[in-house]
């Protein structure tokens, strides 16, 4: 089975808040974008990786994957307004390698583990896509004007992470025929019939929204 890693970092990182995109923001050095892509290339599971990127930011793409000569890391193409347009931009660049199956990952979470990266593949030798995530652990409580109104049921909830991988072909009928955007790529496979079974995510893979997440990934990277 052949696997391509697609990147999406076109996203403007309005939550974040800082002039460049939090994407490309050191992290002791090395930035979030980066660390991705070598995560992905490290392995040797994934035959290709495609990063998308905004249209604004081929000179901060070069800087951040200088000295990368993989000859797996294609050249960049640039993704659109949503997220999900970003990723149809990717898929539509891989088509013409044809691989069997796709992960698709955020550029902004750095610290996907090579385990997380396995065991979505091998989800996809038997289900036609699988996802990372982590089961609700903590009470939820609906609030209204800062106070606590009603509690909501944890059952059965899961916190969406990335990869999220696809067999390749299915992902981009999927894609191609899907309007709007959407949480994830998991809506967009399931709102096409297919089936999404959950892989164990991981705390550390989380996703750089705010300062906040900049600071604790600060501190991560000072105790690996
Ligand atoms: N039009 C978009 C929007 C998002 N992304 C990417 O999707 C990932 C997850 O999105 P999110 O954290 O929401 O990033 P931003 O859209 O940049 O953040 P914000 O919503 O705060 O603006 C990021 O790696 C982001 O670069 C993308 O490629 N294209
Ligand atoms: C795809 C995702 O990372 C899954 O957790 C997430 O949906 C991305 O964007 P969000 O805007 O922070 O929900």
């Amino acid at each position: 089975m052949t696997a391509a890693a697609l990147i999406v970092a076109a996203g403007r990182g309005t939550r974040f808040g800082s002039e460049v995109p939090k994407q490309y923001v050191p992290i002791a050095g090395i930035c979030a974008f980066r660390r991705s892509v070598e995560k992905f290339l490290s392995g040797g599971d994934l035959g290709l990786v495609q990063a998308v990127i905004h249209p604004d930011d081929a000179k901060m793409y070069a800087d951040a994957m200088a000295g990368l000569d993989d000859p797996r890391l294609l050249a960049p193409v640039t993704g659109g307004a949503t997220r999900a347009q970003s990723v149809l931009q990717g898929l539509e660049a891989l088509s013409g390698h044809a691989p069997d199956c796709v992960l698709i990952h955020d550029a902004a979470r750095p610290f996907v583990s090579r385990r997380i990266i396995r065991n979505v593949l091998d989800m996809l030798q038997t289900t036609e896509a699988a996802f990372a995530a982590l089961p609700v652990v903590d009470a939820l409580w609906r609030v209204e004007e800062g106070a606590a109104v009603a509690p909501v049921p944890r059952d059965g909830l899961w916190r969406a992470q990335t990869p999220q991988g696809f067999h390749f072909q299915t992902l981009l009928k999927a894609h191609r025929g899907y309007q709007g955007d959407a949480a994830d790529d998991v809506e967009i496979a399931r709102a096409a019939g297919m089936t999404a079974r959950v892989v164990e995510g991981a705390s550390e893979n989380f996703k750089i929204t705010t300062p906040q997440d900049l600071r604790r990934a600060e501190q991560l990277v000072s105790v690996l």
